[in-house]
């Protein structure tokens, strides 16, 4: 894989901001911020290793699911030792401000990452060091109305001037931030057959957790109990992980990112998009799954599909 140092990604900046829109930047092929852009320079040396468990989707897909259920899976449904870190010391977020990569680069092995960057954006040695990844994906429907949430009402320092329709707008033309949203899923469905690789779908773990808490466990080579698997999913239940401030981002507001009136835990439904989305929006979001999609991509966005 190429690598892009700080020079060139300079050249790559195309400014898109009008001064309704947030600061996004176009990197490749995918949007950022440009807080994250400035990082990617650091991106393609970062040493990857093979016992890492990478974490990866487009945000609002079910990540922070996902991070619970592989540390607890990792740590024989350790819950009570679950309950004594937060998420993000547990599961870093590797292209955000904190910890930072140096702080990742000296975390004990097994390292367990989390990233919104599309794989192809991930570190080279991903492709030498093959460290197991977990990709998860979402409809975009939902992802939309869960991202305006998250993006423009529950963090406080983004500075989205335009409207919920707006928005919608933006995730359609691709300009949000990780976006576009295609491509990202489009590049996990040609690993899905990688041994390396485990590809799974937000609205699957929505029908069947149980069943979804096993397969992460088989790719992770651990064996459990069927009462370490209760365990897991009991934990790892909506209503659970929102009451959770281990998991909530409820420490977010405490440190001025985040607003009191909101939550990061919101609907935690498949289909909710049907409440919040004009049919204009649910135009354009079923002509990206009709056209940008492979042929047999599978985009769940009610339960009953
Ligand atoms: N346990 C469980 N059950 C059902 N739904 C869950 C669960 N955990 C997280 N979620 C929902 O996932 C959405 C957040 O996605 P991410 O964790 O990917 O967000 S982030 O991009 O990492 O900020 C967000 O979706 P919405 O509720 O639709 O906004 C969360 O509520």
């Amino acid at each position: 894989m190429e690598h892009d140092g700080a020079e060139k990604v300079e050249k790559l900046i195309v400014p898109e901001y009008d001064g309704t829109r947030p600061f996004f930047f176009k990197y490749r092929d995918y949007f950022l911020t440009m807080e994250h852009l400035e990082r990617m320079k650091d991106v393609p040396s970062f040493e990857v290793r093979e016992d890492d468990i990478w974490i990866v989707a487009f945000p609002k897909s079910g990540t922070t699911w996902i991070q619970e259920i592989v540390y607890l899976v990792m740590n024989n449904a350790d819950t009570t030792k679950a309950l004594q870190t937060t998420i993000d010391r547990r599961v870093p977020f590797f292209e955000f401000r904190m910890p930072g990569f140096k702080a990742i680069s000296s975390l004990p092995s097994p390292r367990f990452i989390k990233s919104h960057l599309a794989l192809s954006l991930l570190p080279d040695q991903m492709e030498t060091k093959k460290p197991k990844t977990i990709y998860i994906y979402r409809n975009p429907k939902d992802i939309v109305v869960s991202y305006y949430s998250f993006f423009v009402k529950f963090l406080t320092y983004t500075k989205f001037t335009g409207n919920f329709e707006d928005f919608c707008r933006l995730f359609t033309e691709d300009k949000v931030h990780n976006g576009p949203w295609w491509k990202h899923v489009t590049e996990a469905w040609a690993r899905r057959h990688d041994d390396n690789f485990l590809l799974l779908c937000y609205e699957d773990l929505q029908a069947d957790l149980d069943k979804n808490v096993r397969i992460v466990a088989e790719f992770l080579g651990k064996s459990l109990t069927d009462e370490q698997v209760a365990r897991i999913v009991k934990h790892c239940s909506f209503d659970s992980m929102k009451n959770n401030d281990t998991v909530n981002y409820e420490w977010l507001k405490d440190r001025g990112i985040a607003r009191g009136e909101t939550s990061f835990f919101r609907s935690g439904k498949v289909g909710d998009w049907k409440n919040h989305l004009s049919p204009d929006i649910v135009k354009r979001l079923d002509e990206i799954v009709a056209t940008k999609l492979p042929e047999d991509f599978p985009v769940k966005d009610t339960l009953s599909m």
